[in-house]
């Protein structure tokens, strides 16, 4: 992988080509959360890339800026009080260093545990009372949010009972993680024709993720024919995509989809990400009533226990789920 010599600020962080504007994502689907045909557009959007943007979803504008404004906040202190949040494993603050081996990024993060509905009260960071409150009322809608959209999917997908899926996510023990990036303006690279890495390519391994960002785009995702697209951005929206445990249980019929994140020689990016992930003892498989006559599981057998330990023992890179197939 390239890297820019003589530059020690991005020294390490892998570079890209920079976004050709003419490769927005122009057949991105939309999906109105409150409209009665939003089930079979959810379906439809999942299964041919793995990922949508949805609008109409409820959570009042306030509760997202608020935990954006909390977020600037905290990134903007003292590199030494930030660090006193780290390390980031397992949860707390990280710099440039994504997971444990050896991915960079030209990010900094905050990476959360969520108990049932808020933040984990043992959950270390962040210590100051308005960042706490702000992310508990956040997380609590956003995980609504990705409830109501799993609850649509087993709806267009036409399976019952409606919470075959949410049902793993709400669970008692459920894992979910919750995750705000920055992604610093990298000036170093401006006018260079290439961009730093900020989150390098890789499938998210939970069942579900929704995204929310300010209004710099930086995030692309990888069609089915291997062509990268970046994602418009829209402060408004929430960006949902297929996590690998998903693709598992429908078949192979939703596509847990590719990303990335690209860093802007201009501008900060400021994403909040919902992983709903399931209990470390659900076993992950096809649901049976996703399998034809006859239809045999694409996947070995294995728990979200076994598949989150082999995640995190890979490479942000790796196709983690090639060592789960038939
Ligand atoms: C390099 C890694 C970071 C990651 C754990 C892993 O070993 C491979 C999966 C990565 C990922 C991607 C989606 C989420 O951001 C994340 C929290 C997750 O569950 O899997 C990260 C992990 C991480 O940053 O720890
Ligand atoms: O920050 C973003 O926009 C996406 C990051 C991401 O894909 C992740 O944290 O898994
Ligand atoms: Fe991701």
């Amino acid at each position: 992988m390239a890297v820019l010599a003589g530059s020690p600020a991005v020294d390490h962080i892998p570079l890209l080509r920079s976004p050709d504007p003419g490769d927005n994502f122009s057949g991105m689907p939309v999906v109105d959360l409150s409209s009665p045909g939003a089930p079979r557009a959810i379906a439809d959007a999942c299964e041919r890339f793995g990922f949508f943007k949805l609008v109409n979803h409820g959570v009042p504008a306030d509760t997202m800026d608020r935990l954006e404004s909390e977020a600037v906040r905290f990134f903007s202190l003292p590199q030494a009080d930030k660090d006193r949040s780290g390390p980031a494993y397992p949860f707390g603050y990280g710099s440039k260093r994504i997971g444990l081996n050896g991915d960079m990024g030209w990010l900094e993060y905050l990476l959360l545990a969520v108990d049932a509905a808020s933040l984990s009260a043992a959950c270390a960071v962040p210590s100051c009372a308005l960042f706490r409150a702000a992310l508990n009322e956040y997380i609590a809608a956003v995980r609504k949010v990705a409830v109501r959209v799993m609850e649509a999917m087993a709806e267009g997908l036409g399976i019952a009972p409606v919470d075959a899926l949410s049902a793993m996510v709400t669970a008692e023990g459920s894992d979910q993680v919750f995750r705000v990036n920055h992604y610093p303006p990298c000036h170093a690279l401006q006018g260079l024709g290439c961009s730093a890495t900020g989150f390098g390519e890789h499938t998210d391994p939970q069942l579900i993720s929704v995204l929310r960002s300010n209004g710099t785009s930086g995030l692309q995702i990888a069609l089915q024919n291997g062509q990268w697209v970046s994602v418009p951005s829209d402060r408004d929206a929430f960006f949902v995509n297929v996590g690998d445990s998903l693709q598992v249980l429908t078949n192979g019929r939703f596509k847990s989809v590719k990303h990335r994140v690209v860093a802007n020689s201009l501008k900060s990016r400021v994403s909040m990400i919902y992983f709903g992930g399931p209990a470390m003892t659900q076993r992950i498989a096809p649901l049976p009533q996703l399998l034809g006559a006859g239809e045999q599981s694409l996947y070995k057998d294995f728990t979200w226990g076994e598949y989150k330990k082999a995640a995190y023992n890979s490479r942000l890179g790796d196709n983690m789920l090639a060592h789960f197939h038939r």
